[in-house]
């Protein structure tokens, strides 16, 4: 069994380098994970590696073998696997989940195939990954972390020897990670050797053996997992110390804001009734699965629903998104690259749209004060673009939920919903969208936080309401919840059991 080796690795994109002489290698068998913040070149150094991009420099070997990767299929030849970010442009939404999971085969395989064996094999190597799935489903009716799956399946189909997941546990709940998990243990034991991309420090110390830390496009360090501590690990990435906010204090909340009562979900098939004071963060927990997404977007008149919202004491019949913007709601979606950002549209008219009234009062638009409003968000934000007309799909997977996020963060809303905000984001990106969910309510706003990452609620939450089945099942003040009565409120009891 031989390594995988990255040696002197250099790439720059339109004359902008990203990656510096960058060595790395993985061992058969071990968990070597890559870590640093937004754009410091992560991805881009796997997808160097499963051939989705050319290097410009440096070489790629298999023990002593040269390897020419220029295309995922050189890659795939060589046993290298690749479950990317962006889940959604990797599978075919009008295809059952037996022809995406399977696809390889069906593309490279003999031109002949049994479809009674494909859906076995589907099966198969879904239950390798844990989860059980109609195989006859189409992908399109799947929920994020079922497609999170299916890309896993088919990554491990065939002799997969190394497997690269980039960041594979954004859409996933603790159960679903625990799961996964499982899954590599069972690979490494099998000699497969995984590169694993996360911002969740707990994961990195509980799943892997080495990590390389990369900043600015330069490995900073490589080292056993165990010799390094949290603290460290965090002041390599960013370069800094860095001190993250403690638990929201108990404040004084203003009137009720917006209120629904008896409110219909159609999807979840569940009535809600909730209040929202001025200034309240209101956190809503629930595993992957619980209905939180379908909550958000009937919330946000994006699926039938009966009911209305009652904003400062008016009522809202909500029917479509438009609607809801212009009632004051807005919704940073789970899904933002498909449906939070106009992704080859460039960073300021990402950031301005939303905005587009205010900065062009008399119907036109001056663009000087469009790009002013731009550049105060990206420097709010701290998000990483060289200028503010760079297309949003160059951005590092992180950069475009800062720009999704962003470029609600001026507008007139009085109800701001979130979905998952800091799915993908980094520590000290985590800490800035806090930060600035503080101040929206600062300013007298009411949020309500979907999330799966229960910890969060208890930093950020005023209040926190648990979600099972599209239903709210419990709810606490934040100085009242612990992470154990989230977790055995959210898993129905099990959590708490399966602990004793
Ligand atoms: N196709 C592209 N064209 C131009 N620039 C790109 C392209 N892909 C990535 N970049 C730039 O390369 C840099 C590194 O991006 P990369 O996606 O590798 O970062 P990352 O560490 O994976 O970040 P994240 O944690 O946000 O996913 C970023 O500045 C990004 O804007």
């Amino acid at each position: 069994m031989t390594a995988l080796t990255l040696k002197q690795i250099s790439k720059s994109f339109h004359n902008h380098p990203v990656l510096h002489q960058v060595d790395f290698s993985v061992q058969p068998g071990e968990v070597h994970a890559l870590i640093g913040v937004n754009g410091a070149g992560k991805s881009t150094l796997v997808k160097i590696l499963s051939g989705d991009i050319q290097k410009d420099h440096g070489s790629i070997r298999l023990g002593e073998r040269d390897l020419d990767i220029r295309s995922p299929m050189d890659a795939k030849r060589e046993g290298i696997s690749i479950v990317v970010q962006e889940v959604d442009t990797a599978l075919i939404p009008t295809l059952s989940v037996a022809e995406n999971v399977t696809i390889d085969e069906c593309l490279h395989g003999p031109s002949f195939f049994s479809w009674k064996k494909r859906k076995q094999t589907a099966r198969t190597l879904l239950s390798e990954v844990g989860i059980h799935l109609a195989v006859d489903k189409l992908v399109s009716s799947c929920t994020l972390a079922e497609k999170q799956m299916i890309l896993i399946a088919r990554a491990i189909a065939g002799q997969v020897k190394f497997l690269i997941l980039d960041e594979p546990t954004a859409p996933l709940s603790e159960v679903e990670t625990a799961t996964l998990f499982q899954v590599i243990r069972r690979l490494t034991d099998r000699g497969v050797g995984i590169v694993y991309i996360s911002h969740r420090l707990n994961e990195i110390k509980t799943i892997s053996d080495r990590l390389t830390i990369l900043r600015d496009g330069k490995v900073i360090t490589t080292q056993n997992t165990s010799e390094m501590e949290h603290e460290e690990m965090i002041r390599a990435m960013l370069g800094k110390t860095f001190s993250p906010s403690s638990a929201t204090p108990h404040k004084k909340l203003g009137k009720p804001l917006a209120e629904i009562n008896q409110f219909h979900v159609h999807s979840t098939g569940q009535t809600l009734s909730l209040t929202v004071y001025e200034g309240e963060i209101v956190g809503i927990a629930g595993l992957v699965g619980a209905g939180k997404t379908e909550t958000a977007r009937a919330l946000f008149g994006a699926d039938p629903h009966d009911g209305t919202w009652t904003i400062k004491g008016t009522s809202h019949p909500i029917q479509n998104p438009q609607q809801a913007i212009r009632a004051g709601i807005c919704l940073i979606p789970e899904e933002r690259r498909k449906e939070g950002v106009l992704v080859d549209f460039p960073v300021v008219q990402n950031l301005t749209l939303p905005s587009i009234r205010k900065l062009s009062p008399k119907g036109w638009i001056n663009r000087r004060k469009e790009i002013l409003f731009a550049e105060g968000l990206i420097e709010r934000l701290g998000i990483k673009t060289p200028s503010p007309f760079h297309s949003v799909r160059r951005l590092s997977g992180g950069n475009q939920q800062k720009v999704s996020i962003g470029k609600w963060l001026d507008t007139h809303s009085h109800l701001v919903i979130f979905d998952e905000p800091t799915k993908g984001i980094d520590i000290g990106a985590k800490e800035d969208v806090f930060q600035l969910i503080r101040e929206l309510a600062r300013q007298g706003k009411g949020i309500i936080y979907f999330t799966s990452e229960f910890s969060e609620l208890l930093t950020i939450a005023d209040r926190i309401l648990v979600m099972d089945h599209g239903q709210f099942v419990s709810e606490w003040k934040n100085e009242e919840a612990t992470m154990e009565k989230l977790m055995h409120a959210a898993t129905g009891g099990y959590y708490g059991t399966s602990a004793q």
